[in-house]
C-alpha cells in the first residue's frame, strides 16, 4: 500500500470508531500506559490536544495520570504555525486559555515557551505506526521536524488504536521513529 492509500485507509477506519469503542480502547491504552515504567528523568511532557473529529486518543487520561505518579510534571501543548509546519510547545495550566485554530485543534493562547531540549517526554499522535517505530501522520512533517530539534535522549511515546502495519513504506531521513507505542493490546518497545 502507498502512503496515501495507507492514510486514506486509517483515516477512515478511526473514523468507523463508535463513542463506545473509543472509550474502551481509551480505557485499554490507559491500563498499558499504566503498566509502562516511566522513565525517572521526565519532568517535562508535550501531549496534544485530541482531536475530536478525527479520532485520536485520548491525551487527557495519559497526563492526568503522569500528574498523579508524579506531582510537579510540567505539561506543554503545541501550537503550529502552518505556513512552516513547525510547532512550539508552550507550558499549561489550569488557568491556560486555549483558541481552536483553523484545523479544529486547540492550542493555548499563552504560556511559557519550552525548547525543544527542554522536552523530556512526548506523546506522539499519528495515524498508524509499523513494527520498527516508525509512524506515519498527516504528511506535513510537524513532528518529524519538531522531534529533529530535541535531545537524544527524549522519549517519543506514541499512542495509537491500531496494531502495527508491517512496513510503513517511503521513510526517509528525516523519519524520527518512536522509542515505544502503546495501543489498546500492548506496549511495543523499539
Ligand atoms: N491532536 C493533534 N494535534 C496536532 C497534530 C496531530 O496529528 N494531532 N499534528 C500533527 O502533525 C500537528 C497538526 N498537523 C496537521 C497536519 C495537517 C493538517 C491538514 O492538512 N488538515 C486538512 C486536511 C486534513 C486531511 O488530510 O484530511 C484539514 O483539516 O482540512 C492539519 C493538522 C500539530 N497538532
Ligand atoms: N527536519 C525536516 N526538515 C525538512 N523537511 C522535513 C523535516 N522533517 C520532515 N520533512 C519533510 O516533511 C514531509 C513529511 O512527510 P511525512 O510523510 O514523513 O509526514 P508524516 O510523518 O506522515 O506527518 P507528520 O510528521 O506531520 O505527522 C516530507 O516531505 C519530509 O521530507
Amino acid at each position: 500500500m502507498t502512503k496515501t492509500a495507507l492514510r486514506k485507509y486509517y483515516q477512515e477506519k478511526r473514523l468507523s470508531l463508535t463513542d463506545r469503542d473509543r472509550n474502551r480502547m481509551d480505557d485499554l491504552l490507559l491500563i498499558r500506559f499504566q503498566q509502562w515504567e516511566i522513565p525517572m528523568h521526565i519532568s517535562t511532557v508535550l501531549s496534544y490536544w485530541p482531536l475530536k473529529h478525527r479520532v485520536e486518543p485520548n491525551t487527557f487520561l495519559f497526563t492526568d495520570f503522569l500528574a498523579f505518579r508524579m506531582p510537579g510534571i510540567a505539561v506543554a501543548y503545541p501550537v503550529s504555525d502552518f505556513k512552516h509546519h513547525t510547532m512550539q510547545a508552550l507550558l499549561v495550566n489550569d488557568d491556560t486559555d486555549y483558541k481552536v485554530n483553523q484545523y479544529g485543534i486547540a492550542e493555548p493562547v499563552e504560556g511559557e515557551p519550552v525548547a525543544p531540549e527542554e522536552i523530556d517526554l512526548v506523546l506522539v499522535p499519528m495515524l498508524a505506526f509499523d513494527r520498527k517505530g516508525y509512524r506515519l501522520g498527516y504528511g506535513k512533517g510537524f513532528y518529524d521536524r519538531y522531534l529533529s530539534k530535541c535531545r537524544p535522549d527524549l522519549v517519543k511515546l506514541g499512542l495509537c488504536y491500531f496494531e502495527p502495519v508491517g512496513e510503513i513504506p517511503g521513510i526517509d531521513q528525516y523519519d524520527v521513529p518512536l522509542n515505544a507505542c502503546i495501543t489498546p493490546e500492548r506496549i511495543y518497545e523499539f
